[in-house]
């Protein structure tokens, strides 16, 4: 039975492992109860300095004696990561979570040797500050202490979102898992347009990244929709109206549909070429 006092093992201790750890601090967690495998030893030795967490070599050494195990490795390694653990796999039945992108609930299973409740998420980068959302896709081997668990341990990275057809998971990768570098480029693009247009640096990066944060905040906090929040900036003849017209004119919506469209395409050449 996984309970929220028991081990949760971690493979691979990199930048989204860090950012769950992260949340998982800040929620309360007893640092001890968690074992991150990591090969490289700078990102070990940084993990257990920030966080004072449990750290190891290898993946066999972390999952010992975990219930839960969390596969946080890039998706070109994880089968021989799978392969590597499935002999304990079988022995201890663990929760597997997997936030891989791309690598199907099914290949996990199959990896592990099958008979292995995996939970397939995805999370994004601001969980660093607990400001994340997370899609969750539950294989049918997971049970309701399972998937309880799993959004336990997910929600402490912010929000999360059960998806019941795990086609889609590749969707949710596209908008919200690699969603945050969209938004840092339109920042980038806002700041640079602003030092073209004469402003100094500093402030060109002060204004567009405070815009960035203040529109998400409406976004989030008020009760009316997107469209209607930039009606409300939108004057007539105004500037706002020249700059969006200038977007529609250049195809932005067809642009961000094409790139979403893209990325769902190269989660699932992930699932194929790793399998
Ligand atoms: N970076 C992001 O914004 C997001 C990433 N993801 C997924 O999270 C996973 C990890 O991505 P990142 O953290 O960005 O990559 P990363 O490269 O920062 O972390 C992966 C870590 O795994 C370690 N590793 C490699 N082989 C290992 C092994 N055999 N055993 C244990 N650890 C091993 C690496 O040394 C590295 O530190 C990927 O599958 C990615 O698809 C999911 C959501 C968002
Ligand atoms: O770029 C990637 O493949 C990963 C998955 C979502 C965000 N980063």
């Amino acid at each position: 039975m996984t309970t929220s006092t028991s081990n949760i093992a971690f493979i691979g201790g990199g930048n989204m492992a860090r950012s769950l750890i992260g949340g998982l601090m800040a929620q309360g967690r007893d640092p001890a109860s968690i074992r991150v495998a990591e090969p490289f030893a700078a990102t070990r030795d940084a993990l257990r300095d920030d966080f004072g967490v449990a750290v190891f070599e290898v993946g066999a050494q972390a999952v010992d004696g975990a219930a839960t195990w969390v596969l946080a490795t890039k998706p070109q390694v994880l089968r021989a990561v799978c392969e590597g653990l499935a002999a304990q796999a079988q022995a201890a039945k663990p929760l597997v979570v997997s936030i891989a992108a791309g690598i199907t609930a099914a290949q996990i299973e199959r990896w592990l040797g099958g008979g292995i409740a995996v939970v397939r998420t995805m999370p994004n980068t601001p969980a660093l500050l607990g400001a994340g959302v997370t899609g969750l896709y539950a294989s049918g081997c997971v049970d309701a202490a399972g998937r309880g668990f799993a959004e336990s341990l997910l929600s402490a990275a912010g929000k999360t979102v059960w998806i019941d057809d795990e086609a889609q998971m590749d969707a949710v990768t596209a908008v919200s898992g690699s969603g945050p570098a969209y938004v840092f480029l339109l920042a980038e693009a806002m700041t640079d347009a602003g030092i073209r247009e004469g402003l100094p640096a500093d402030a060109a990066r002060a204004l567009a990244l405070q815009t960035v944060l203040g529109a998400a905040r409406m976004l989030t906090e008020s009760d009316v929709d997107a469209a209607e929040l930039r009606r409300r900036v939108t004057s007539p003849n105004g500037t706002t109206q020249a700059a969006i017209e200038t977007f529609e004119a250049g195809g932005l919506r067809g642009l961000v549909e094409a790139a979403i469209h893209a990325a769902r395409v190269r989660g699932a050449e992930l699932s194929a070429a790793n399998d």
